[in-house]
């Protein structure tokens, strides 16, 4: 049977499809390099077997942020009474919640669907893709009837992953919540017991806590332990605030539904947990299991499959970005992994990752922003290194709203050079922004020192904690008696 050459909109008849570019799944990663494909003239299928827009828009950032989003309404009357605002506790409706959430899932559902996608030129399939060949996959589809050979010059995996699930004693036993179920609960937890203290953990901490649930978090090492120590106790500390408990340093070793709810026995004889319901946050697994990986050439372990720097796997007909390579894991990085692969693929230009730089942020109130070296890193990588901080405290505008928990923190080499930079505190994720520039494009501290800024704004706790590299220099005895001379003169 002779290929049908992929020519834009869905190809209808039965017969294998031919085409530049095949990209397997439609998550962040996925629609990235699918829509810059197809609007750059190249042929491109794009294969999808569950919810188009993948986990983030489904399970992920998406409800996470809309549900915290809830929460912080829920709990601004305990902060608005310090500004002479006294309002009565608010009456938690969850179902409405719920429906909020899944209302601004389905509002950007349209931005993601098949629909645009397919009037953008993109054949979409919506099946689940397994290599036959080191050229060729085979795509079943979710409606059952013929599978579609698919032969493409090029191909991307951008299958994601799913939540870790422990080799726990009796957690199979139990009802237990993954991100993939937890937005669709019906009524609001009494107890939530939240396995991991990772960034899922605890935003969903907050999120339930505030909407009225008892929260537990258990986690087997530190909480947030990805992130700087400094930063991460600015949240750890709000989080003890609102009222969750906090179990570090305690890896759950059994799980059994009891008379009171689900028992989590913990290590080195702690008191076990009991919760109405128990969230599994402790990682992630990549989706490689079913893609026929050994017969397309393609090599994977435990984290994800094993590309180089320019996201080609073993194969160099296939790449592999978001979640699925291994790499940081976030929406923002599958799209730049999208960009580096358009750029080798369809440009053939040889472009890089360098995730050194990428950033990140917790969505916790406060916020937890970080990009580039920790100050670990920058120590081992550049040896002498100056420490800047800015405590919020010192800010006129965090003072004047009462936000003044968090600090800036900025890594720089001896010359002054940005190699890390990191916030928590109100609007972190923002303040945090220019500094991701910095790192991106190798900065150094002057420009920040130098640069005007509105006042009173978050922001100007970078532009103190650059002023206080050149303070020492600046109030110096030298520089004293410098301007001693100076006023001296006629
Ligand atoms: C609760 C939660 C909150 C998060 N919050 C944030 C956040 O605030 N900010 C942030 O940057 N990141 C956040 N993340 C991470 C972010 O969601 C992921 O990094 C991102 O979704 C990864 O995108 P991806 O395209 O690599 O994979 P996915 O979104 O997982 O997409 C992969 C797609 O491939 C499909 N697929 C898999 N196998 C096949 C197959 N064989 N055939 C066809 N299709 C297949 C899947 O169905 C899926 O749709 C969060 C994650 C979670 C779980
Ligand atoms: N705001 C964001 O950008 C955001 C939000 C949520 C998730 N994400 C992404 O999703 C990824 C997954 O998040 P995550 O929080 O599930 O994973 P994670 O790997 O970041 O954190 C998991 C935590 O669970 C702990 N843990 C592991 N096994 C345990 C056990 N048996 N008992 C108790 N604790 C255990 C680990 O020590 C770790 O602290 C993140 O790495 C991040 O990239 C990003």
């Amino acid at each position: 049977m002779s290929a049908v050459r992929s020519a834009g909109p869905h190809v209808a008849t039965a017969g294998p499809i031919d085409c530049d570019i095949c990209v397997v799944g439609a998550g962040a990663a996925g629609l990235s390099v699918a829509s810059a494909a197809a609007m750059l003239g190249a042929r491109t299928v794009l294969v999808e077997r569950g919810a188009m827009g993948g986990d983030c828009l489904n399970v992920g950032c998406v409800p996470s942020k809309a549900l915290l989003a809830a929460a912080r309404m829920a709990h601004a009357w305990q902060d608005a009474e310090a500004l002479g605002i006294r309002y009565q506790p608010p009456v938690v409706d969850f179902p409405a919640v719920m429906r909020h959430v899944h209302g601004v899932i389905d509002g950007i559902a349209p931005h993601d669907s098949v629909a645009r996608y397919r009037a953008m030129g993109v054949d979409v399939l919506q099946g689940t893709a397994r290599f036959t060949g080191r050229d060729r996959l085979r795509v079943a589809f979710a409606t059952g009837g013929a599978e579609r050979e698919v032969t493409a010059r090029r191909f991307v995996i951008a299958t994601g992953g799913r939540p870790a699930v422990p080799p726990i004693p009796g957690l199979d036993e139990v009802p237990y919540l993954t991100n993939e179920s937890l937005f669709d609960l019906a009524e609001l937890p009494s107890h939530l017991v939240i396995l991991g203290g990772g960034p899922i953990g605890l935003e969903m901490a907050q999120a339930f806590r505030r909407l009225g649930a008892a929260v537990t978090v258990v986690e087997a090492a530190q909480a947030l332990g990805r992130d700087d120590p400094e930063l991460a106790a600015v949240v750890l500390a709000s989080l003890r605030r609102d009222g969750v408990v906090l179990r570090q340093g305690a890896a759950a070793e059994r799980v059994a539904a009891g008379a009171a709810g689900i028992e989590v026995h913990l290590s080195g004889g702690s008191a076990p947990v009991t919760g109405s319901h128990l969230l599994v946050a402790v990682g992630r697994r990549p989706n490689v299991e079913a893609l026929g990986l050994d017969l397309a050439g393609v090599e994977s372990g435990p984290r994800g499959i094993q590309v180089d720097r320019r996201l080609r796997t073993a194969n160099r007909r296939i790449f592999a970005i978001g979640d699925v390579a291994g790499g940081p894991q976030f929406t923002h990085v599958g799209g730049y992994h999208a960009g580096i692969v358009i750029r080798n693929a369809l440009f053939r230009i040889p472009a890089r990752t360098d995730h050194d730089t990428m950033p990140w942020v917790t969505y916790t109130e406060p916020e937890l922003a970080w990009v580039g070296l920790s100050e670990t890193a920058a120590r081992e990588r550049a040896g002498r290194i100056r420490i800047l901080r800015w405590p919020y405290a010192e800010n006129d505008r965090a003072r004047a709203e009462r936000q003044t928990a968090g600090l800036i923190k900025v890594v720089t080499d001896a010359k002054g050079r940005i190699l890390g930079a990191g916030v928590a505190g109100a609007h972190a994720g923002e303040v945090v922004q220019p500094w991701v520039l910095a790192v991106q494009r190798g900065m150094k501290i002057g420009a920040f020192a130098g640069a005007v800024l509105p006042y009173p704004t978050y922001g100007e706790v970078g532009k103190r904690a650059a002023g206080a590299y050149y303070m020492p220099k600046l109030f110096s005895p030298l520089t004293r008696k410098l301007v001693g001379l100076l006023l001296r003169l006629p």
